[in-house]
């Protein structure tokens, strides 16, 4: 990759300016190297909320693992996972989704989030949107609120997006 930056960084910085100078938009540069800024609908996410330091990065397992970090760290707010079922200890909420292939179950610790906390969902992935929909379903039960949900590949064809409506979903790479 000629990129000097990792697409993911470019787009967590972006998020950081909108938030921060709220009126801004920054322009950000995409594979092919157009100027665009597909990140638009999260930056008017996050505009409405001035401390992004209560917030929370949700990150789904296991893909999700690989980007939730990244992102909390450059945010500088907490990480917490949903697993696939009875991987995490102590007591757990869970909730069944289906997958275009398969059933699944997804946990949460019972006390990861509190009561109005904000949280953003990540995940590597957005195919039917079953996941992405479980885990927003396993937020809400702790009281919490969802900003957007993130994943870096959306497959247009399967409408997954709809299933998180009115909740924004951003994907970077859409096929
Ligand atoms: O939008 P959906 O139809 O719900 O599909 C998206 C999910 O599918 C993949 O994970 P998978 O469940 O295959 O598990 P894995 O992370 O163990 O590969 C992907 O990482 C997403 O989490
Ligand atoms: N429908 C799908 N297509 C490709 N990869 C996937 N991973 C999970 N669901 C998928």
């Amino acid at each position: 990759m000629s990129r000097k930056r990792p697409l993911l960084v470019d787009s967590v910085d972006t998020w950081r300016s909108d938030h921060a100078v709220s009126k801004s938009k920054i322009p950000q540069r995409v594979n092919d190297g157009r100027e665009t800024e597909p990140d638009r609908p999260v930056h008017q996410n996050f505009q409405r909320f001035p401390n992004e330091r209560d917030s929370v990065q949700v990150g789904i397992d296991a893909r999700g693992f690989l980007f939730g970090p990244l992102l909390a760290q450059r945010l500088g707010i907490g990480f917490a996972p949903i697993r696939k079922k009875g991987k995490l200890p102590g007591p757990t909420i869970s909730v069944s989704y289906t997958l275009e292939y398969a059933k699944a179950e997804a946990e949460m610790q019972e006390d990861a989030l509190s009561a109005g906390q904000k949280v953003l969902i990540i995940d590597d992935l957005l195919a039917t949107g079953g996941t992405l929909q479980a885990a927003y379903k396993l937020v809400k039960q702790q009281q919490a609120e969802v900003l957007a949900c993130l994943v870096v590949i959306e497959l247009k064809d399967l409408n997954g997006a709809d299933k998180l409506k009115p909740t924004t979903v951003f994907s970077l790479v859409q096929y």
